[in-house]
């Protein structure tokens, strides 16, 4: 499982393992040397400049210029602040250090073929600026290859965010496990490679931390995954259903249809306005399509509980009927998934669907907002973009899939998962329908709504890298079954 640990669950593990007998000096060393193995192991020798800070993270510098001594590389080291301020593990480290010690001032970098940035850490408190901001500068100006222990400096390892400047990391050497700033965008912008390293803390310390937010991947969801089995006929496999747009706005509803059935439901039916039957006739071949027109007309369409998963809101136009069309699938029992135009619907009401989401005979619900319509949603929900949607997730007793090239998926028990295989290809008309219709398509064949709505997420994602360059939204359910195959 990928855990993320924030920087509070991260001091925790460490204290943990000090507690269990792993002295916080061996910690610190299998750090500082594990990012000197990875620099050997990834660059030609040349004159590295070590830049440590005030803490800890500045302590795994010490221990890495030390390492990379060794083997023979010329390192000159930097430290900012007085290297009599050093405490605890770091002071012990500078003493094993016998280069010179120069303090860091904005010419450090001049020169240097490689820069080790040890300067904050986890330990990171406020906004960077004076000579480690000018470092900043002066690095990203010379273009040199910057190596971040931990977290690139002035990137936040909760929130992803840049306080006042960070360096752009080719490599990032990170320890135990990964914490949500690297995968969140800036994290994404700034980290380059990830490296995952072990420093001796047990995985028995996860046990105590009950962390509870996830990189996604398979491992998170595989195990819930429905896959047909010998005897199966398609009324096992569930029954999806997509309410469709108008005349003028149903391809949405088709694409999202053709997912479903691609993700793997034994029947979908997109339910049709009289008026659009033809239109959407005349498009599908194993998608059924049937005529609905009103809410009633939708309640009485899914008395029948073998329709037991429900998409609305890819083009089914904004306002009162389409309220009330999602008011009576809710009231169905049907598991539900809420896109684009049945989000937006209640701007002006979120608490009515809330409200209905919590209903005695509502099901499972999944929302998939992108960041225009979770604001519309959640006006005062502010934070990083995992804290938002947790916090929408816990206020709309649902699961929230908020989109973007770092979309996160929250559960209201407070789970939440991080996605990371999105490709920029992605970002094309039409691919949330198809994401929404996946979802669909798990949820029609019972999955848990929180794997469902990750393992759509990656399987969207890893559609979107199947096919590459030139992508449409049409083509992302064509490569669901490459992407099947490959997962099992
Ligand atoms: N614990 C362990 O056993 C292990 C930990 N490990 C390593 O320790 C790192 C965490 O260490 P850490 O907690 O000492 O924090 P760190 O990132 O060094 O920064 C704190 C210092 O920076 C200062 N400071 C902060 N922001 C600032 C700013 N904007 N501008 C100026 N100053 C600023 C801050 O000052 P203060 O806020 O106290 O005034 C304080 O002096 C972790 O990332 C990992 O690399 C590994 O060795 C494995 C074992
Ligand atoms: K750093």
């Amino acid at each position: 499982m990928h855990e993320l640990l924030t920087v509070d669950e991260m001091s925790r593990a460490d204290r943990w393992a000090i507690a269990q007998g792993t002295p916080g000096l061996t910690l610190m060393e299998n750090a500082g040397r594990a990012v000197a193995e990875a620099v050997t192991a990834r660059f030609k020798r040349a004159s590295v400049a070590v830049l440590c800070g005030p803490g800890n993270n500045g302590g795994d510098g010490f221990v890495a210029a030390r390492h990379l001594s060794e083997a023979g590389w010329s390192v000159t080291l930097y430290l900012l602040g007085e290297r009599e301020k050093l405490t605890g593990d770091a002071a012990e480290m500078a003493r094993r250090w016998n280069g010179a010690i120069h303090p860091m001032t904005g010419d450090a970098v001049r020169g240097a073929g490689l820069i080790i940035d040890a300067i904050f850490g986890a330990g990171l408190s406020r906004p960077v600026e004076g000579v480690p901001a000018e470092l900043i500068q002066a690095a990203a100006r010379a273009g040199t290859p910057v190596v971040a222990v931990d977290m690139p400096s002035g990137l936040h390892g909760d929130t992803g965010e840049v306080l006042g400047a960070a360096f752009k990391a080719v490599l990032t050497v990170t320890f135990f496990r990964a914490k949500p700033g690297h995968y969140l965008l800036g994290g994404r912008r700034h980290c380059g490679e990830l490296l995952l390293r072990d420093i001796g803390i047990g995985e028995e310390a996860l046990g105590e931390l009950l962390p509870h937010t996830y990189e996604n991947c398979p491992s998170l969801w595989l195990g819930g995954f429905p896959r047909p089995e010998f005897g199966d006929h398609k009324y096992t496999r569930g029954h999806g259903v997509v309410v469709s747009g108008g005349m003028s706005t149903t391809g949405a509803a088709r694409l999202g249809a053709r997912a479903a059935l691609r993700a793997g439901a034994g029947l979908v039916t997109l339910a049709s306005p009289s008026s659009a039957l033809m239109v959407n006739a005349s498009q599908l071949t194993a998608v059924m399509v049937r005529a609905v027109n009103t809410p009633d007309e939708l309640t009485a369409f899914l008395e029948d509980k073998r329709r037991n998963a429900v998409l609305i809101g890819p083009g089914a136009g904004i306002g009162g009927p389409t309220r009330e069309k999602v008011l009576a699938i809710l009231l169905s029992g049907a598991a539900v998934v809420l896109d684009a135009d049945a989000l937006t619907s209640f701007e002006e009401v979120p608490r009515d669907l809330f409200v209905a989401i919590e209903g005695y005979f509502a099901g499972p619900a999944v929302l998939t907002p992108h960041e225009g319509e979770f604001k519309r949603l959640f006006k005062d929900i502010e934070g990083s973009k995992l804290e938002r949607a947790r916090a929408a997730a816990r206020r709309a007793g649902a699961i929230v899939v908020l989109k973007g090239p770092d979309t996160v998926i929250a559960a209201p028990d407070g789970r939440a998962a991080i996605n990371t295989n999105a490709s920029p290809e992605l970002a094309t008309a039409g691919s949330g329908d198809v994401l929404a219709g996946i979802i669909t398509g798990l949820l029609a064949q019972s999955m848990a709504p929180f794997e469902a709505a990750c393992a759509a997420v990656w399987l969207h994602g890893e559609a979107g890298r199947a096919f590459g360059p030139g992508l449409i939204a049409e083509d992302l359910p064509e490569m669901l079954p490459v992407v099947l195959r490959d997962l099992f």
